[in-house]
């Protein structure tokens, strides 16, 4: 893992006022006539929330797969799902059509040239950690100052602390002359830069479950002060339950195979009447548009219900989280929660956490949404905003707690809560909140003092993708009896989402991004690539080529990550470059479009990144640019992956797979399979010898995710 995690929160300053260049041009160019277009329906969608939309399924995405040979009875869905064998599993891997872009090298313009120039230097180790000098630097001179109120305290100062002592003033960053120049340069801001494979720093010893933030509460006033506070919530019912359409294919889910694993499993619910919840619960789940269970659904809440604890695996988009928060409130209600009351210390019953800020108050607003009408209450807390605020929210009472690592583990530290009464804890992305970036801080959690041992709680996982070495971590937070659902392959692409791998070079990449936007037109399209910088930089060249376009990364201040996803949920800028900060549980209305510019470093993160689109039975479409300089190592997996999701293989990737062949591969550094089983069966036989993001680090992902 790169620099995530802890930095943007810590010590990254505030910057209220910044318009980010491209953001500039789209205002001020008035070029918002032509290929500028709007979507029409969405300012409106961003006045009044979202609105019900017509899914339209556009001619050109239907994927034309067909499910071949699944089995539709409820009946096999328990059998073993282990059809995965090597490549091409029913498939034949001829090159149907996809375009081969040659590679021209030699197309590198000037700004191109100073964008590869700035990115080299960056690259060298004492650039990165020596606080982003280079063309960064906007952020000099932010606030030393304290705060009088410990409310008022942000997290960034008091974690900045001594623990993160490597605070260096500002750098060189003076630059900006640039038309490229990212705003979200850090000069003094990002000193004590988090390097490539540095862990976070924690405390130790007697106190080692506390936050890092009580290392800079004894003293240290220095760093930025974080005064961001979220707009508050909707309040009104229209917006609580808006939604939108499942898509044509959401019938198909019943097709997918499911397995459960451990022993005595409860049989898996039909209908959401079979689970037997109270009637506002039932209101609810009528009022955000649920008629139908999902897989994961069915299987996973008579199992919650019944008081086991949960690691379950299914696609992106089908549903996941009213997965765990239906049985989860259900059991509330049951055990008849009280409405709880201000108070300095609050016990919440339930905690869950997911890795990114966005996703964290997405899970938040669901959980608002199911308990409307009860005396559960739920808060959400994260980074880069204001701890006085996310404090504020806790004490006025709280039930349910959505938090990401860092704020959570900061708010532990400050006793505004008590872990004694925790009867659910919840991670979302598991896999990515058991590798190393996560994992301590988990291990941290479940070792606070209150934090009721794991046979005193019901621990529950859920992810998309879930590599074997991390299904073994987990049973140090799980009961030894937990029960493992499977929907469909374990780490496998959404078959909703029709995949396309182009071959192309690094230099060609822009004019074929730009060649493709210009055909999408309005759609909304998530443009990922691999570097924070990087991400300024496509933005702010896509905006120069009228097309626009927004951008969420770790380095943009928190109020601009919210406003670019708010943009882009509205339809307003219909692109989003994003870092892999974006890669899971994002839910958003529309997505049409996934275009990898970038090819992740694991076919997880591939397979979460795709999965922003083509969500609840909706389809979507992603275009993939690989670069045989540097993604020949994914080649292996993704014919897998696409074999699997019955999607066309190009010769050229199936090639490319076999001359890269390891036979027997099982394992390295940065682990070996993209698609496992329960591990506790033993050694799976669905080996490819694919990577997953497991345990390793990253060495390219240089993104802030909590
Ligand atoms: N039973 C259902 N009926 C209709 N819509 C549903 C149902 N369950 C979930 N949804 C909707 O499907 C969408 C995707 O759900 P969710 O975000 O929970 O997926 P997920 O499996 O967690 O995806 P990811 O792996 O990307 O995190 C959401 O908009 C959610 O409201």
């Amino acid at each position: 893992m790169g620099d995530e995690d802890w930095e943007a929160e810590i010590i990254k300053p505030h910057m209220s006022s910044y318009v980010p260049v491209f953001e500039k041009e789209r205002y001020s160019s008035g070029a918002n006539g032509d290929t500028f277009n709007r979507t029409p329906a969405s300012s409106s969608e961003m006045d009044d929330g979202p609105s019900r939309r017509d899914h339209f399924m556009r001619s050109g995405f239907a994927s034309g797969k067909s499910l071949g040979n699944r089995d539709a009875g409820e009946s096999s869905k328990r059998e073993n799902t282990s059809t995965m064998g090597g490549f091409g599993v029913g498939k034949s891997f001829g090159n149907r059509g996809f375009s081969n872009n040659k590679f021209e090298e030699g197309d590198s313009s000037g700004f191109w040239r100073r964008y590869q120039d700035g990115n080299d230097s960056e690259a060298s180790g004492s650039s990165r950690r020596g606080g982003r000098g280079g063309f960064r630097g906007r952020r000099g001179g932010f606030g030393l100052g304290s705060s009088n109120s410990e409310y008022e305290q942000d997290e960034g100062m008091q974690r900045a602390g001594g623990l993160f002592g490597s605070r260096r003033p500002t750098l060189s960053g003076a630059g900006n002359g640039d038309t490229y120049q990212s705003r979200s340069g850090s000069g003094s801001g990002r000193g004590g830069y988090k390097g490539l494979n540095e862990e976070v720093i924690t405390g130790s010893g007697k106190n080692s479950w506390k936050s890092e933030a009580e290392g800079g509460e004894s003293g240290d006033t220095q760093g930025p002060k974080v005064t961001y506070i979220p707009p508050p919530p909707p309040e009104d019912e229209d917006s609580i339950f808006a939604h939108y359409q499942t898509g044509i294919n959401f019938d198909k889910y019943d097709t997918i195979l499911v397995e459960v694993s451990g022993h005595d499993a409860p049989p898996a619910i039909l209908t959401f009447e079979e689970a037997n919840l109270c009637q506002t619960l039932n209101n609810n789940i009528a009022k955000a548009g649920y008629t139908k269970l999902t897989p994961v659904q069915k299987y996973s809440i008579p199992i919650i219900l019944a008081g086991r604890d949960l690691m379950a695996c299914a696609q992106t988009g089908s549903g996941k989280t009213a997965a765990f928060l239906l049985p989860i409130l259900a059991h509330m209600m049951r055990d008849g929660i009280t409405a709880s009351r201000f108070k300095d210390l609050q016990e919440p019953e339930c905690i869950i956490v997911a890795p990114t800020r966005e996703l964290i108050n997405q899970i938040y607003l669901e959980a608002r949404k199911f308990s409307f009408g009860t005396c559960v209450r739920a808060v959400v807390i994260y980074g880069g905003t204001q701890l006085g605020h996310s404090i504020r929210q806790i004490v006025q009472g709280c039930n349910i707690l959505c938090a990401t690592p860092g704020r959570l583990m900061d708010i532990i530290g400050k006793e505004k809560i008590g872990l004694r009464q925790v009867k659910y804890l919840v991670l979302d992305e598991a896999d990515r909140m058991l590798d190393m970036g996560f994992g301590p801080e988990m291990r941290k959690l479940i070792s606070c003092p209150g934090m009721p041992s794991k046979e005193q709680r019901q621990t529950l996982m859920f992810s998309a993708t879930f590599p074997e070495e991390i299904q073994k971590l987990a049973g140090e937070f799980l009961k030894s009896d937990y029960l493992f659902v499977a929907v469909g392959q374990v780490g496998g692409a959404c078959r909703d989402v029709q995949q396309t791998i182009l071959q192309v070079g690094q230099y060609s990449k822009r004019e074929k991004l730009v060649e493709i936007l210009r055909n999408i037109g309005d759609e909304r399209t998530m443009v990922f690539v691999e570097t924070k910088k990087k991400a300024d930089f496509i933005a702010t060249f896509l905006c120069q080529e009228k097309i626009s376009t927004t951008s969420i990364h770790g380095d943009r201040e928190q109020r601009e990550r919210e406003q670019a996803l708010g943009d882009f949920r509205c339809g307003k800028c219909p692109v989003l470059v994003a870092t892999s900060v974006a890669a899971r549980g994002l839910d958003i209305e529309n997505v049409q479009h996934v275009i990898n510019f970038d090819l992740p470093s694991t076919i997880d993160e591939y397979v979460h990144r795709i999965g922003r689109t083509g969500r609840c039975g909706n389809t979507g479409r992603a275009i993939s640019f690989f670069d045989p300089e540097s993604d020949n190592h994914l080649a292996q997996p993704l014919v897998k992956v696409l074999s699997d999701a019955q999607q066309d293989v190009p010769a050229w990737l199936e090639e490319i797979a076999f001359s890269t062949y390891v036979p027997g591969f099982s394992g390295s550094a940065r682990g070996n399979v993209f698609a496992s089983v329960d591990t506790r069966k033993g050694k799976n036989t669905l080996n490819t010898a694919g990577f997953s993001s497991s345990q390793a680090p990253n060495p390219v992902d240089d993104e802030s995710w909590d």
